[in-house]
């Protein structure tokens, strides 16, 4: 019987991407006395003609992902560190005009806030004395993020936050839901609402011919927004309340032309205290059990009518 052999099956490279991930760079600029204070995480990630290195191991075209680790550090003593997106912007470029092998940059960067210590008003300064102002505390908020792509023609710049936790203790309301079966949540016209939001929003911007985005302004008003829609929403559902947050950006911020938004519904439920002889009751002030899990996930993009949907569904992949 004449034997059966499989062709070898032609294998081939697939997309790949290489560089160094989370450098953490903190920049302090200092004006006279009071000083300024940048922390960034970046992450690099390059990609072009890459194939002989994986084929072969040749390192003909590999810009070591040591060198664009310092290459971070470099450019932030360099050029300093204006925002979270003109640095990628600049480190997006870089990678790709000066590396021909290189045809594509995309530049993460988490942003960590301080906040100043201000001098104690108990405690002032002597007369004339120069106020040092060069002390912070980190933010315990959210985290705030871009990602820069730049395929050495056209841009997306794509920033964000997460871990923004928010909570309203009473104009939220849920009922009027399917009921089968398995259903026992009871209706509610009064309960707290919290979420931790997660979210995106990509530019318009797509290129050095037009002009860019004040980066800095942009995220203060997008994040004031977001918390003001939640604050100011009168709530029948959090996928009411989700579409309202990204409603607000698109109709306030012209340079937003898609936000996605990933926000869990962190349920507070009420106590029973009835075995203590308690009413617990939402009316009177109550006491609740904030549980961690399982928790409801309301997650959608919203769009400027016209705008493609770019940011990816799954928020973790970005
Ligand atoms: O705002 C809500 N949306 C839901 O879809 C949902 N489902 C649920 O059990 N509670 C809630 N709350």
């Amino acid at each position: 019987m004449a034997e059966h052999t499989r062709p070898a099956r032609p294998v081939i490279l697939g997309q790949n991407q290489y560089g160094k991930a989370e450098t953490r760079v903190v920049k302090v600029t200092r004006d006279g006395a009071t000083h300024h204070l940048k922390d960034l995480n970046v992450s690099v990630s390059l990609s072009g003609d890459m194939e002989e290195v994986h084929y072969s191991g040749s390192n003909a075209h590999v810009l070591p992902t040591d060198t664009t680790k310092n290459t971070v550090y470099a450019f932030a003593k360099e050029y300093g560190i204006e925002s979270a997106e003109q640095f990628g912007i600049h480190l997006a470029r870089h990678f790709v005009i000066s590396q021909e092998p290189i045809h594509r940059a995309r530049i993460r960067i988490e942003e960590y806030a301080w906040e100043r210590i201000e001098a104690s008003d108990a405690d002032p300064a002597p007369l004339g004395a120069d106020v040092p102002r060069h002390s912070f505390v980190r933010k315990g908020q959210e985290t705030r993020l871009a990602q820069i792509t730049c395929d050495g023609s056209s841009w997306e710049v794509v920033s964000g936050l997460k871990d923004l936790v928010v909570m309203n203790t009473t104009d939220s309301e849920f009922w009027g839901y399917v009921k089968d079966k398995y259903t026992t949540l009871p209706e509610t016209h009064d309960r707290v609402l919290a979420t931790e939001v997660s979210g995106r929003w990509r530019f318009g911007w797509s290129g050095d011919e037009q002009p860019m985005p004040a980066w800095e302004k942009s995220y203060e008003e997008i994040r004031k927004h977001l918390l003001q829609a939640f604050a100011g929403t009168y709530s029948l559902s959090l996928q009411q309340t989700l579409y309202q947050m990204g409603a607000r950006v698109i109709e306030q911020r012209d340079e937003i032309d898609e936000v996605r938004l990933s926000l869990p519904n962190k349920h507070h439920f009420l106590v029973d205290l009835e075995p203590f002889g308690l009413k617990n009751a939402t009316a009177d002030g109550a006491v609740y059990f904030a549980a961690d899990r399982p928790y409801g996930l309301i997650e959608a993009t919203v769009l400027r009518e016209g705008s493609a949907a770019r940011i990816p569904v799954d928020l973790t992949t970005l």
